[in-house]
Formats: C-alpha cells, structure tokens, sequence
C-alpha cells in the first residue's frame, strides 16, 4: 500500500528545513538516551523556593524525590515514601475495560526502558496510560519527563508524582500516547471532542513515535462514520464568526459554535481560543488530509482536529477482551487476552496482569516493520 511519509503533507520552509535538519543530524546514543539531568536546566527549575509539584517543573531539590511525599519535604521532615498513586478507579464497564486494555497494551509495548521524554495524550482513556507508565516502577519512572497536551493531562502527571515538563523545554519527544474520537482505515484520527486536539497535535509532531489508544468504538473505516458532532476547529476568538462562515462554505453548512456545559457561553479551550465542530459528507471525510489543508487555510484557524499520516499505530481495546492493532503501513494485529476486559466478581480470581517488568517485545527496537509473532506481556499472544 502507498502511504505518504509522516511529514510528506508539509510544504518544507526554511525553517522546517532547519528543524528537519537538526533531528537528522543530532547525535543521540544509545537509541535517543535522553539524560534529563544533561539536559540544559530552565530557569524554573533552579528557582529554590517553588511552592508546590503543580508549578510548570519540579524544583531541583525535589527531583530526586519523585514518588516521595513532596509536602513532607517542604516542612523539612525526612521524606518518607508514598507510591505514585494514579487515582484511577478500576473500570466497571466493558468500554472503560477496553480502555484501559487498549492503554495498557500500548504502554507495555511503546513505553521503553531506555525512553526519557514522554507525551501524554487527553481524554479519558489516557489516566489509564498513566496508571501503566507508574507501574512501571519508581525506578524507570525517576529520570523520566512527561509532557502534557492539557490542563487533564497535566493534573494526571502530578497526581502520579512523575516529573512534568513541557514541549517548549523538550521539543523533541520519544513517544506520545494519547486518545481519539475516530481512527480510519490509514490511521487517519479525528481530535479535539476534548478541545485539546493544538496541543495533542504539537505532541504527537514532536513524537519520533506518536501511537493512538481508544476503545473498540473509535476504529472505524472513514472518519465521521462514529463520531458525528463534526471536526473540532479550534478558532482565534475574534475570528469566530467569520471562520464559521466559511467552513459553511468550505462544505459543512451544520458546523456550530462549542458551547460549554456548565458555564454560560462558549467552550474556551486551554489556549484561550473556541472550537468550532464541523460535520462534513463522507465523501469529504474520506479524503481527510484535502479537508484539513482546506480548513486550515482559512485565516482564524488555530488548529484543526484532523491528525493525517502521523500515527504509527493504533490500539482499540475490544469487548472481549482482545485488542485490536492498526499499525501505519496496513497490517491489522489481533491480540488476544484470553481475559474478560471487565474484573471478574469480588473473591473470584482475578485476570494477570503482570505489572512492573516491560515485556521481552517492549525490549526490542521499535520499527514499522517489526515481524512480531509472539508477545508475552501477560495480555496473551499475538495473531497476526
Ligand atoms: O482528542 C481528544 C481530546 O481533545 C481525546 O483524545 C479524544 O476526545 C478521545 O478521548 P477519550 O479517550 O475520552 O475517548
């Protein structure tokens, strides 16, 4: 099948040229051995008197600290231990059980040992991803750095006391996990049914590896098939109005101003801007990046939440406890749990997860073409 690079989209100006150039040219080793302590130290971090773990970073004397409590040290107590806790209840429906097996799996194959800078994703299958990346133990966790795509996500990283960073201080990312409202055929993902889909979009561009997750709902063949409130526009506020004209002219004459649930008037997204959802007809939505270069022309547009040829795979959790992997150049993976997705009833045995060690695949290499027959992660065997 002919797919199109993952920046082929892209005219290549100067200055993309020029970032094109350092990626190639920078020296990284072993396998982009990022050492956040070598890396250049912002300001921020050396500043000694930063309140709380909710600041941008930690401060430096806390770095060492991460999964100790942090209050405890700012009273000067000795630090006790307190592991990470995610707070993420455990699912009580199958589609949360998808979630979290679409999540987990992802995790335990794309989240490497020797991985530094992480992107997390928003939505509510991502705590999951968290939940998996802090089982992954105190150890592999403490020279780590997590980027956020929203305020969520952000929440989500310090309540796992995981140390935060952010994509202007590390612009180049080993991997991004995060959601999606759809995925098509070619991995093609609408974005943005949280309103995060600028922010995501920069996460997964600066990801060498960008890898979807979502329940067996999203995987669909052409987008908009699933999700029918439209392609979220995130738009400059001043500029709604004409920008709604003419994506009604663009082919979407239904698109409509976000309005917020429980505050009068519209829906303001991270960076301050509105969302416009956009339905448009399948015949539109089956040519997605046509759809996104004409949006995204319109003068007012921030960002559009059509993500085209940047996913290297996805992962759908299914109902019967299987997931499903859609990976950039056209192979479907089928991987069997042999589990329930849902927890059994209380006092009957519980389903293996294995937790803490990555499996012998996660030890590997990753590639576009890996011929992967078998995994033994503790979620079952691969069929390919
Ligand atoms: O794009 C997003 C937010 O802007 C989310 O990733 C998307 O809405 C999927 O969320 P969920 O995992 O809750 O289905």
């Amino acid at each position: 099948m002919f797919l199109l690079p993952r920046f082929a989209h892209r005219p290549l100006c100067s200055t993309r040229r020029l970032h094109l150039y350092k990626r190639c040219t920078r020296v990284r080793s072993p396998r982009e051995s990022v050492q956040p302590s070598k890396m250049p130290i912002p300001p921020a971090i050396l500043t000694p008197d930063l309140q709380t773990p909710s600041e941008s970073v930690y401060p430096s004397p806390l770095r060492q600290t991460l999964g100790q409590s942090v209050s405890l040290l700012k009273t000067g107590s000795p630090p006790a231990l307190i592991p990470p806790h995610p707070k993420v209840p455990p699912p009580t429906t199958v589609i949360e059980a998808s979630k979290r097996l679409a999540a987990w799996t992802a995790v335990d194959r794309h989240v490497l040992p020797e991985y530094k800078v992480i992107g997390i994703g928003s939505g509510s299958t991502v705590p999951y991803v968290v939940e998996r990346i802090v089982s992954q133990g105190l150890a592999r966790n403490k020279d780590r750095v997590f980027i956020p795509t929203s305020f969520q996500s952000k929440e989500l990283i310090v309540s796992a006391q995981l140390l935060l960073g952010d994509v202007d201080q590390y612009p180049v990312i080993d991997v991004t996990i995060d959601g999606a409202d759809e995925v098509d055929e070619t991995l093609n993902c609408i974005k943005g049914g949280g309103a995060c889909h600028l922010r995501e979009k920069v996460l997964a561009e600066a990801a060498d590896t960008f890898i979807v997750v979502a329940d067996y709902r999203k995987n669909s063949d052409v987008l908009g098939k699933n999700f029918k409130q439209g392609v979220p526009i995130e738009v400059a506020q001043f500029a709604y109005a004409k920008v709604l004209q003419n994506v009604h002219l663009v082919g979407s004459p239904g698109a409509t101003l976000r309005m917020a649930k429980s505050k009068a008037g519209p829906v303001v997204t991270d960076n301050g801007n509105f969302v416009i959802d956009a339905p448009f007809p399948e015949e539109m939505m089956r040519d997605p990046y046509t759809l996104l270069t004409r949006i995204k022309m319109l003068t007012g547009v921030v960002e559009v939440g059509l993500f085209c040829h940047m996913a290297k795979a996805a992962y759908f959790g299914n109902q019967d406890g299987s997931v499903t992997v859609k990976w950039h150049d056209g192979r479907i993976e089928s991987v069997d749990s042999g589990n329930s997705p849902l927890p059994p009833p209380i006092g009957a045995p519980q389903p293996q997860y294995p937790i803490g060690d990555v499996s012998p695949l996660s030890s590997k290499k990753e590639g576009p073409n890996d011929d992967v027959k078998e995994i033994a992660n503790g979620l079952g065997s691969v069929k390919i």
